[in-house]
């Protein structure tokens, strides 16, 4: 693996959040789709998760929130064994597909639905929602239909659903993709504001340079490169050994232009 300088900028207590050791994750017997992965997440970090496509990324991501069961290895969340199967509200998951997450009546009953799960009084829940659409910028569409919003207001909804958890740990699966340049906007102002510890996977590289001060490349299941973004995506050798490309601002900047 490419060496870098790991860093944990916002990371006063120095915890440690999400720690992965040897993990493997098999689809079929003889199919690897996660091969040996050790990562240790601080508190705080907001780390990029790149490769091309099928490089593992959503498969590590329902991994780290017991969605699926690793063929090997642990995980840890704030030093306790993620169980496969049994529900963390430290930690979130804000899949690819807002459609996967919204399934109620209104948007209101869609973000009460974990904080109801969780078994909150009345009172909370109601408070949970109100502060989920407001960190969001949803409040006006509390009373709307989900399935009748458009993909940028169903993805900022999907994020406010998994936010009324007050998870500590926020993985985000694609969140730009289909979003509109003002809607792309908005999640990005939205990200860099972030609370939580966050985790983004994603082939929007520009937004993850923006957002993220960390960033994992991830090849046919295995961790290629780990350091800071910048250093990371301008390497045009690795980038291109890997299925990717330079994002358009690094190469700009390397060849000094405004
Ligand atoms: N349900 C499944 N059954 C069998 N193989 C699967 C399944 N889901 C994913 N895979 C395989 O596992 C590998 C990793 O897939 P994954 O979806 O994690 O990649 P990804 O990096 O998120 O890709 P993308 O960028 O295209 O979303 C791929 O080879 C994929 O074909």
């Amino acid at each position: 693996m490419k060496e870098l300088t790991r860093i944990f900028p916002q990371n006063k207590l120095n915890v440690t959040a999400l720690q992965v050791s040897n993990l493997c994750f098999n689809y079929q017997q003889n199919y690897s789709a996660l091969t040996d992965i050790n990562l240790k997440i601080g508190l705080g970090e907001s780390v990029g998760l790149i490769g091309a496509n099928g490089a593992g990324k959503t498969t590590l991501f329902l991994n780290l929130c017991g969605v699926m069961t690793p063929s090997y290895g642990e995980i840890k969340l704030f030093d306790r064994l993620v169980k496969p199967g049994e529900f963390r509200s430290e930690i979130g998951l804000v899949f690819q597909n807002p459609e996967d997450q919204l399934f109620c009546p209104t948007v209101r009953d869609d973000i009460a639905f974990g904080p109801e799960n969780m078994g909150l009084s009345p009172q909370e829940v109601q408070h949970r929602v109100n502060e989920a659409l407001s960190l969001t910028g949803v409040s006006h569409l509390a009373d709307r239909i989900p399935h009748q919003l458009s993909g940028g207001e169903k993805c900022m909804v999907a994020i406010a659903s998994v936010l009324a958890m007050r998870p500590k740990i926020l993985l985000y699966d694609e969140p730009s993709a289909n979003l509109d340049l003002r809607s792309r906007r908005r999640l990005i102002d939205f990200l860099k504001t972030s609370a939580e510890t966050i985790m983004i996977s994603s082939h929007d590289l520009e937004l993850i340079l923006e957002i993220c001060d960390r960033v994992i490349l991830l090849n046919q299941g295995t961790v290629v490169a780990d350091g800071l973004p910048a250093k990371i995506m301008s390497d045009r050798v690795l980038m291109e050994a890997n299925g990717l490309e330079v994002p358009h601002s690094l190469t700009k900047s390397k060849q000094g232009s405004p």
